[in-house]
């Protein structure tokens, strides 16, 4: 593998102010980056371990809707160090900038931005969504544009012909370079290698700087808004635009079991849900654990987990949560000061922070946002119509319980409940 050190001046966009409405309820009342992943994880967290990781440390995340859980996080989770004034994370809200109290798309966000490039200089800007749970080594993508001599690169992959209407496709030529970018087509073209697939961006962009800065006043001119709609098949006339094979990224410490390439867009529920299983098993696929490449997240200062009896079987618990004992717990993730009383038995279950599971609850295939009591012997996940009346239900099965209400006098009766609340 290459030097990883960078020279150029790089600073990074990251686009987080998705409203990630087929994530409701998880994203009604916090934008889809703070929706909370695994046992310990925020969605935007992926992106932004992979910018830090990579050496990208000047990193602006442009918000919009719902933003206050996010701030909350980057406040306390994503501080690097008072003493490297040029290695920030940091909120923009919209309220800063040009005209508009509001974004009024991608390319809008960043145009609202143009200062913040101004101050910095960068020569490459990178613009990065905050949706996807993945590792990627964002230099390789630099050498690949630097190589290309690119003005701008798209970061892709191959998906699924069947799900390549929800994604800009591209057509490239055999060196990367783009001929066609249609956004979210309605009839999407397969790749030439691979009738089954598409080829498929990824929603992350580098720039030099030049070019996105007259890009986007070139689109500000003509009303345009989006990167995926507008900027990018604009740009292809007069520009050089490649696209990077993310199955080249090669990150370190990478086990043989997981699979190559992950990324995931857990853009609906049942794929949310699905992309937890991939952090399960013994041989996961997506492997949390990676010194060389981790992911940063919370610097909670609790306890670690309780566990005190119980049949547990391939579960992931965050800190502080409490499991009582004659407990069931199997496929479950449960984050941090969570309660599992006495009796209860979970199966297939994401159960979130600060919640508690009263005594001899059955749950299955559930969801239970944050700040939830499930009362002793509730049953959920057994009768389909009965859970609809209540909550909503997914295509696949999965019931989801919405945010409860903050109750910090919701505690068990050995004092358990919300405490070191973050
Ligand atoms: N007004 C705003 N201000 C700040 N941030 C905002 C914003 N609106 C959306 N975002 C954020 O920007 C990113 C892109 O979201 P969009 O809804 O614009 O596009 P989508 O994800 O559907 O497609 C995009 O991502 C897929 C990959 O998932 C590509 O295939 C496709 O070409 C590309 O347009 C997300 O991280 C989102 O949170």
């Amino acid at each position: 593998m290459k030097d990883r050190r960078n020279p150029d001046k790089i600073i990074a966009f990251v686009m987080a102010g998705g409203e990630g409405k087929r994530l409701n309820p998880l994203s009604a009342d916090r934008c889809k980056p703070a929706v909370p992943f695994g046992a310990r994880y925020r969605i935007v967290d992926f992106v932004l371990s992979n910018l830090i990781n990579s050496g990208i440390s000047s990193v602006y995340l442009l918000v919009q809707y719902k933003a206050q859980e996010l701030i909350e996080h980057i406040r306390k989770a994503w501080v690097i160090s008072p003493l490297l004034p040029s290695q920030f994370v940091t909120v923009v809200p919209p309220e800063m900038h040009k005209e508009t109290l509001q974004f009024k798309g991608t390319s809008d966000a960043v145009y609202q931005s143009l200062r913040l490039i101004e101050l910095h200089q960068p020569n490459i800007v990178a613009v990065f969504g905050a949706d996807h749970i993945y590792r990627m080594d964002i230099n390789q993508m630099v050498w690949f544009h630097k190589e290309q001599r690119a003005d701008v690169t798209i970061a892709a992959l191959p998906v699924p012909l069947e799900q390549a209407s929800s994604f800009g496709i591209i057509d490239t030529e055999a060196d990367g370079k783009v001929r066609e970018f249609q956004e979210k087509p309605q009839s999407p073209k397969p790749m030439p290698t691979d009738p089954s697939r598409a080829y498929a961006s990824m929603g992350n962009y580098l720039f030099n700087t030049e070019v996105l800065v007259e890009a986007l006043y070139e689109a500000h001119r003509l009303g345009e808004t989006d990167f995926g709609n507008h900027v990018l098949p604009r740009l292809i006339a007069s520009r050089r635009l490649y696209a990077y094979d993310f199955s080249n990224n090669e990150i370190p410490g990478i086990k043989p079991y997981e699979e190559v390439g992950y990324w995931r867009d857990v853009g609906t529920i049942d794929a949310y849900f699905d992309a937890h299983k991939d952090v399960l098993g013994e041989n996961p696929r997506f492997d949390a654990f990676n010194p060389q490449w981790p992911i940063y997240s919370s610097n909670y200062q609790g306890p670690v987990a309780k566990i005190l009896g119980g049949e547990i079987e391939n579960s992931l618990f965050g800190a502080a949560c409490v499991i009582h004992k004659n407990t069931r717990l199997h496929n479950c993730i449960v984050r941090r000061e969570a309660v599992v009383e006495e009796g209860a038995e979970l199966e297939d279950c994401i159960i979130m922070d600060y919640v508690r599971i009263g005594r001899n609850a059955r749950l299955r295939r559930v969801i239970v946002d944050r700040h939830n009591v499930i009362e002793a012997n509730v049953q959920l996940g057994y009768d389909r119509v009965a859970d609809a009346q209540k909550y909503i239900v997914t295509d696949g099965g999965i019931v989801v319980v919405p945010m409860g209400k903050i109750n910090f006098f919701a505690r068990d009766s050995r004092g358990h409940g919300p405490g070191y609340a973050e």
